[in-house]
């Protein structure tokens, strides 16, 4: 029988290419929860059509959104939110902290799961917030997935206490559906530093930008009741999908360049710009895009990755190809993730004969020969973009489930692959 795993290709030279990537998934998903609870019909234009977003859609149709099924654009027109429905959430994040706080405001019952990793991913802050507000949840006690939201078509608001130390998308759930509650929100974090400030900051702009009044403070989110704005969006291309093709000219020595990389932006992937720049790479931001150019060898990277913990995989792949070693930090956060991403990414690296070790907030990475093999990727997408990394410079790096990656990159091995060699 033939071997189910994607054979990562090595890379033939220095790559030289130009590489378009479709839409944000966090902006994506922002704006059809967005379209969901506007006034006015919306335009997403140039969105990501990935399983979590297709999930998300999904899932507010299932709330009676009326969001468009065919086309490349996604329209959509204001529609009554109505219960009884059924969510699954998949493994997105973002599916299973922001529609539930959607589905308070349904009228009627709304059971919420998920894929069998979804029902370990942190859920009970939210939960537990939402109780405050005024929302009954049946979540048998379990504080996690599967549960089921009991929706009354309104939700009371006001002042809230959560630890999102475990996620940002904590308080950015609760923000997003926040000027449709009676009395808006005031969310309060008390625990160890909340990660993610970039996707933080992405909420509150998104927020703003239809329309509703934000106000923050240190630990501090106000959102006041009100309506949100109708209109078009227009998405951004996914900058922490860049990272392995960035990573590419930084392996082979060679440039590659993301068209339409946005001057100013509050997508976490900007940040490749500087981490990048730090392992050596010769970065240029200019009208074609954002272009990388490897210098032959590259460092290894000492980063705290608290803000930007979505770049980990890649980086931690290319930390194992690196010059020298690696310190990441700051992203104990990580074992939250679609999996326990700092145990996977340690099993797998050490798994092609690496030396990768866990750290209580992070992962040491020291470079050493490595082989090939087969690389695990737990359902989690970043763990294939990881494994392809690595397959540049390691002959026979076998990936198991590389259909995983269609979670935000659906045809990623056929865009990796037609990645052409310069000479
Ligand atoms: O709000 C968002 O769109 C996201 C927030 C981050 O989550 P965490 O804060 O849980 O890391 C990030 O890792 C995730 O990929 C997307
Ligand atoms: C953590 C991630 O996803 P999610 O939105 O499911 O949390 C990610 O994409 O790296």
């Amino acid at each position: 029988m033939p071997s189910p795993h994607w054979k990562a290709p090595v890379a033939g030279g220095p790559v030289d290419a130009t590489v378009r990537l479709p839409g944000s998934k966090s902006m994506t998903n922002r704006a059809l929860i967005l379209a969901a609870l506007a006034e006015d019909p919306v335009c997403i234009t140039r969105p990501l059509h990935s399983r979590d977003t297709e999930l998300m859609a999904d899932a507010l149709r299932a709330l009676g959104a009326n969001i468009g099924e065919d086309f490349a654009d996604w329209q959509t027109v204001p529609g009554e939110l109505r219960g009884p429905a059924r969510v699954d959430t998949g493994l997105a994040g973002t599916v299973m902290r922001f529609v539930p706080p959607v589905a308070a405001l349904a009228a009627g019952d709304v059971a919420v799961d998920g894929d069998p990793y979804a029902r370990k991913r942190p859920m009970g802050p939210i939960i537990a917030a939402l109780r405050a507000l005024g929302v009954a949840i049946d979540d048998g006690g379990r504080g996690a997935l599967p549960f089921t939201v009991h929706g009354t078509g309104s939700v009371g608001g006001g002042p809230v206490t959560i630890d999102a130390s475990g996620s940002s998308q904590l308080v950015s759930g609760l923000l997003l559906a926040a000027p449709r509650f009676d009395k808006g929100v005031e969310v309060r974090h008390e625990g160890p530093p909340v990660p993610s400030a970039p996707h933080l900051a992405m909420t509150v702009a998104m927020l703003r930008e239809r329309g509703v009044a934000v106000e923050t403070e240190e630990n501090l989110w106000r959102v006041a009741p009100g309506p949100v704005r109708g209109g078009e969006w227009v998405i951004e291309p996914d900058l922490s999908n860049a990272a392995q093709f960035l990573g590419a000219a930084l392996v082979t020595g060679g440039r590659v360049t993301v068209p339409d990389w946005p001057a100013e932006t509050t997508q976490p992937g900007d940040a490749l710009r500087d981490l990048l720049a730090r392992m050596g790479a010769d970065v240029a931001l200019g009208p074609d895009g954002l272009t990388v150019r490897g210098p032959g060898g590259f460092s290894g990277l000492d980063a705290d990755l608290h803000d930007v913990g979505e770049l980990t995989p890649v980086l931690a792949a290319l930390a194992a190809l690196a010059d020298s070693p690696s310190r990441l930090t700051g992203i104990a956060h990580l074992r939250g993730h679609e999996t326990d991403r700092l145990a996977a990414l340690v099993t797998e690296i050490n798994g092609l004969g690496g030396d990768a070790r866990e750290l209580p907030d992070g992962l040491e990475i020291r470079p050493r020969k490595l082989h090939g093999g087969v690389f695990r990727t737990y359902d989690d997408h970043r763990m294939v973009m990881a494994a392809a990394v690595l397959g540049l410079a390691v002959p026979g790096v076998e990936v198991e489930n590389p259909g995983t990656v269609g979670k935000t990159l659906p045809g990623f091995t056929e865009l990796w692959t037609s990645m052409p060699a310069s000479a």
